[in-house]
């Protein structure tokens, strides 16, 4: 996908650097050598390593997917000690050989947690310039009102999902609005049925990435690589106007939600940078809810130190 152009522009060069650990060099180099054999106009270099300095050279757009998967019937949280010790290391060698401006999109399990912990251990790489993975559960969100209503999906915006990518993420509809032949109407108003919108449906989309790992025996790959091409191509070239996207990004107190946290809130790009929507209203039911996710990011923190330490 992004050496076809679908993260970047059809009209923007990629030289892609993929790292893995040594068990797996083998296919590494089998992934770079399909890469050649696709003869992708835009791909001008491929770099395939297993030495994370050599991987982290340069780089401009950092896509964090190393890691060990969560497998049936494990929550995310079980992910942590093996992954966190990773977020940390990789941290380092991003802050020293990154590019100075590098954006970096984490999407390995615990999504959240990892993209803290990086941050924490990368204090020079700017607080704006690292996120993490909801784009997904967006997507997912808008993909069942799309459903529900036998609507375009791109006719559907404005969805938001707070929090964490776990089973408390909260997908809100509240601001969410269909293009219809008589204008925007509010996806409150078209579903008409606040008892699915509640339960049902917030319970699909949190519950979603285990309901593939179920059918599939491994986790999402195309929609999730799809959701990283348009969380990276959004940050970067900017989101439509009136349109917003979710991203995991560093909380600074908005809609109450403490400070010191990556937590998935609703943005605006523009030139390169996101902007935490302000100002919508949040009704008690929505309260709630941001507050209990808040709550599993605050302890899945202090259980990623604890793994650390
Ligand atoms: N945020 C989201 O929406 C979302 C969606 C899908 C998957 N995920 C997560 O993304 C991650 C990747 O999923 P997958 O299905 O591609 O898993 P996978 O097992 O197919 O791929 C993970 C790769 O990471 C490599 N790896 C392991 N340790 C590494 C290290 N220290 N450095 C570099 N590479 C390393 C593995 O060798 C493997 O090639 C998982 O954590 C998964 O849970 C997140
Ligand atoms: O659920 C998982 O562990 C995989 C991924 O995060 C997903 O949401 O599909």
């Amino acid at each position: 996908m992004i050496a076809r152009g679908v993260m970047l522009g059809a009209d923007q060069p990629v030289i892609l650097h993929m790292l893995d650990i040594p068990p797996a060099a083998e296919a590494l180099n089998g992934v770079k050598m399909e890469l050649v054999d696709a003869a992708f106009p835009l791909l001008k270099g491929v770099v395939a390593t297993t030495d994370v300095v050599e991987a982290c050279t340069g780089v401009n757009i950092a896509v964090m997917v190393g890691g060990f998967p969560r497998k049936e019937g494990m929550e995310r949280k079980d992910v942590m000690s093996k992954n966190v010790s990773i977020y940390k290391s990789q941290a380092s060698a991003l802050e020293k050989h990154a590019a100075a401006n590098c954006k970096v999109l984490v999407v390995a399990n615990p999504a959240n947690t990892n993209a803290l912990i990086l941050k924490e251990f990368a204090p020079s790489i700017p607080e704006k310039n690292i996120s993490c993975l909801t784009r997904l559960d967006h997507n997912r969100a808008l993909g069942q009102i799309s459903e529900r209503l036998n609507v375009q999906v791109s006719d559907v915006k404005n969805v938001i999902i707070w929090g964490n990518h776990s089973s408390t993420q909260y997908p809100d509809v509240n601001h969410a609005t269909v293009r219809t032949p008589a204008g925007e109407k509010a996806v409150r108003e078209l579903v008409a049925d606040d008892a699915w919108l509640n339960g049902e449906f917030i319970t699909t989309v949190q519950q979603r990435g285990a309901a593939i790992i179920k059918a599939r025996k491994l986790s999402s790959a195309l929609s999730a690589a799809s959701a990283a091409c348009d969380h990276i191509r959004d940050w970067v070239l900017g989101t439509p106007e009136g349109t917003w996207v979710s991203m995991g990004v560093y909380s600074d107190g908005s809609y109450n939600v403490p400070a010191g946290l990556i937590y998935s809130f609703p943005v605006y790009c523009q030139n390169g940078e996101w902007k935490i929507v302000q100002g919508l209203t949040i009704d008690e039911f929505s309260r709630k809810k941001l507050d209990l996710t808040a709550e599993e990011l605050s302890e899945e923190k202090a259980l990623a130190y604890s793994c650390l330490s």
